[in-house]
């Protein structure tokens, strides 16, 4: 086995011993002298440095932290508590824990340093989900001597710490930290400091040192409140992806006087938080001013771009030059149709149907994701195998770093941080209380996560592993599962349009299909996942046919096995039995594209181009019978190209339009479903 799983596992196994160990542990004794905490420190620096090579992620919170989330109390009240008081593994409900940071802060899987509270006591703190940008420095997130307030603090078993506890954080707004600025409050208005820093921040900026940039500017700005100082400080955050603080700043530099750069910056922090009509207000100020400024017209014309969009008015050359491979997210703005609305759908929680009657291939919805992380973009194997075994998962790549990616967008996004918050996230937590979005409760996203993730299953991509993704959507979470979808959901890299793929009567709940339509084992384990049983026509029939369906189930494990080794006959023979399994029902075969598939695939191999097409022509049928819309697009294009190939053009022009009935917006879709031959 694999070095590094080894140790893995060994750590998991000494977290679970301890854990069981010091269950009834009461008031937790610390040997409490600070060079003993130093020594321990520079065993893990040096054992840090070591892997200095190795790039890692910082993890996010663990089960085993069963904390509720508390940020919507106010401090005051809470009461103080202090490190002597504290009990192990014990969440210290309606407590505080102050102190300063009292050792440089380094990068493990979180941000580490000491706490020392009043009395002169330390422990180990462990702050997780500060910030997503690993090359940051810690000790400019955490700066030593820092006073930090934690709310409700949870001293914990360390992973990382042979028996070691530390006071663990895993929802940053659980946080305060108040950082010094190392000036003293009696100078006032010192221009040559505020020269002096003013210079740092833009050294730092050139150096594209960004949160030391800001540091500097902050530290000018004590000493004069400066347009030029806001409005870079304000460039640093945008770079940074700090839209909320960009906003914040600009606003102050352009109230302070009005300024091109002001509003430009002022503009690009809305059009990034998507706030497309007033980031075009702030650009026309800024043209007000400059009616050369050449960058603002072209902003103003992006801004025009996407509120045609939010209209319902796409252009789909766009969404199909601009994303694919080389550009994973792009840049569009959402629609929503006014024929639907999100309802109470009795046992589904809440859904999405039809006000009117909406005919076939109307466009219902174009969301860009909230959020979005491909397999691609991951850092580290070693970090996820951690991940995974602390938090007792079996997460993707893409899905671990999808929850580290909201959270900091949440952290810098008010409007995208209020409509994460209304997902659905599980039983426990009532979504329809108000949440400030500037709280962060990594508990709850990691559960609204789990329960609206889904991936981007663009066309163009679809068989590379390296491209699975894990996304949220807002909108599109709505639309609850049936295996017998009525809409069809097309991505374009990160975004998303969900259209009707039949007529639709009023009153009628829109679904999408969550996961393919395999066996009805394989897609209860997955409904099960997501809490829900499905009781879609498909299911309920799948149900009551279960003895064929385990005698079909049987069948299609014996081809899959010789699939590859038989002629056309063999494998016609085989087909022939599963479809007797079919016999007693006269609707949904879906189980019979897979083998039909195969001899599609392989009677054109041997040259029987005719009878291939015939096997696809039946599959075409069974996947449109079935709502298993993917499926018949991606045959009718199939059977376009094998006529087309041996020069039946008009047949080919046919299978086309059949392909194209599926997606009538752009003529020039056909581009988008380039498939390979070899899917089945
Ligand atoms: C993406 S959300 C869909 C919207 C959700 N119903 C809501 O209230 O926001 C997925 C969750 O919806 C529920 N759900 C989806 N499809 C369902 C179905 N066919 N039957 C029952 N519940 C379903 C499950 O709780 C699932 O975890």
């Amino acid at each position: 086995m694999d070095q590094v799983l080894e140790n893995a596992v060994e750590l998991f196994k000494k977290i679970e011993e301890n854990e069981k160990k010091n269950q009834s542990i009461k008031p937790f004794l610390r040997p409490g002298s600070k060079s003993f905490f130093e020594h321990d420190f520079r065993i893990r620096m040096f054992n840090n440095n070591s892997n200095k090579n190795k790039k890692t992620i910082e993890l996010k919170q663990t089960y085993t932290c069963i904390k509720k989330h508390t940020s919507y109390k106010k401090w005051e009240d809470f009461k103080k508590i202090t490190l002597k008081e504290m009990y192990v593994n014990k969440v210290h409900e309606g407590r505080y824990l102050e102190g300063k940071v009292a050792y440089e802060p380094f990068f493990i899987t979180a941000i580490q340093s000491l706490i020392q509270d009043e009395n002169g006591d330390l422990e180990v703190f462990s702050v997780y989900n500060l910030n997503r940008n690993y090359d940051e420095d810690p000790k400019l997130l955490l700066p030593l001597g820092a006073t930090v307030r934690i709310k409700e603090p949870f001293l914990k078993m360390a992973a990382s710490g042979n028996g070691m506890f530390s006071v663990r954080v895993d929802s940053p707004s659980d946080l305060e930290i108040v950082i010094l600025t190392e000036i003293p409050k009696s100078i006032q208005d010192n221009s040559i400091l505020y020269e002096k820093f003013n210079k740092d921040g833009n050294e730092f900026f050139s150096q594209k040192k960004f949160l030391q940039a800001i540091r500097s500017y902050t530290k000018a700005l004590t000493f004069k409140d400066c347009v030029k100082s806001y409005s870079n400080r304000a460039l640093a955050y945008l770079k940074l992806e700090c839209f909320q603080s960009a906003f914040l700043d600009a606003e102050k530099s352009v109230h302070l006087e009005p300024n091109e750069k002001g509003y430009f910056r002022l503009g690009l922090s809305l059009y990034n938080m998507r706030q497309f009509e007033k980031s075009l207000e702030q650009f026309e100020k800024c043209l007000e001013l400059n009616s050369k400024n050449k960058e603002a017209k072209q902003e103003i014309k992006k801004c025009h771009e996407r509120i045609q969009e939010t209209k319902g008015i796409y252009d789909f050359s766009y969404l199909i030059r601009n994303s694919g491979k080389d550009n994973l997210r792009i840049d569009v703005a959402d629609y929503v149709s006014d024929k639907i609305e999100i309802i109470d759908i009795p046992k589904k929680g809440k859904g999405v149907i039809a006000k009117v009657d909406i005919p076939k291939n109307t466009l219902l919805v174009g969301s860009k994701a909230l959020s979005i992380s491909y397999d691609c973009e991951f850092l580290s194997r070693y970090a996820l195998i951690a991940y995974n075994l602390l938090n007792r998962t079996v997460d993707k790549n893409s899905q671990c770093l999808n929850l580290l990616n909201l959270i900091y967008k949440m952290r810098n996004d008010p409007f995208l941080s209020e409509q994460v918050y209304k997902l659905y996230g599980g039983n426990n937590f009532d979504r329809d209380q108000k949440i400030n979005p500037s709280i962060i409760d990594t508990e709850r996203i990691e559960n609204i996560q789990t329960f609206n993730a889904f991936k981007a299953e663009d066309f163009r991509f679809i068989h590379e592993k390296n491209f699975d993704s894990s996304g949220v959507w807002y909108y599109p979470s709505y639309f609850n599962h049936s295996c017998l979808e009525n809409c069809m959901r097309i991505y374009f890299s990160d975004f998303v349009i969900i259209y009707t793929g039949r007529d639709i009567k009023q009153g009628e709940e829109l679904t999408v299909s969550y996961f393919p339509l395999e066996s009805i084992e394989e897609r209860e384990k997955i409904s099960k996942q997501f809490g829900f049983k499905c009781t879609c026509e498909i299911c309920e029939m799948d149900r009551k046919d279960s003895v064929f369906n385990k005698k079909r189930q049987e069948i299609l494990k014996d081809i899959d096995k010789v699939k590859d080794n038989f002629d056309s006959k063999k494998i016609a023979s085989l087909v022939e039995k599963v479809r007797n399994t079919y016999k007693q029902r006269h609707k949904y075969k879906y189980d019979l594209i897979k083998p039909i598939g195969y001899l599609g695939n392989k009677l054109l191999q041997e040259g029987k181009v005719d009878e291939g097409l015939k096997c696809y022509i039946e599959i075409f049928d069974l996947a449109k019978e079935s709502g298993y819309h993917y499926i018949a697009i991606r045959t009718a294009i199939i059977i376009a190209d094998s006529y087309q190939a041996t020069f039946r053009l008009n047949e080919a022009k046919i299978w086309r339009k059949k392909a194209h009935d599926y997606f009538p917006f752009d003529p020039n879709f056909k581009d988008y479903l380039k498939v390979s031959q070899s899917f089945f």
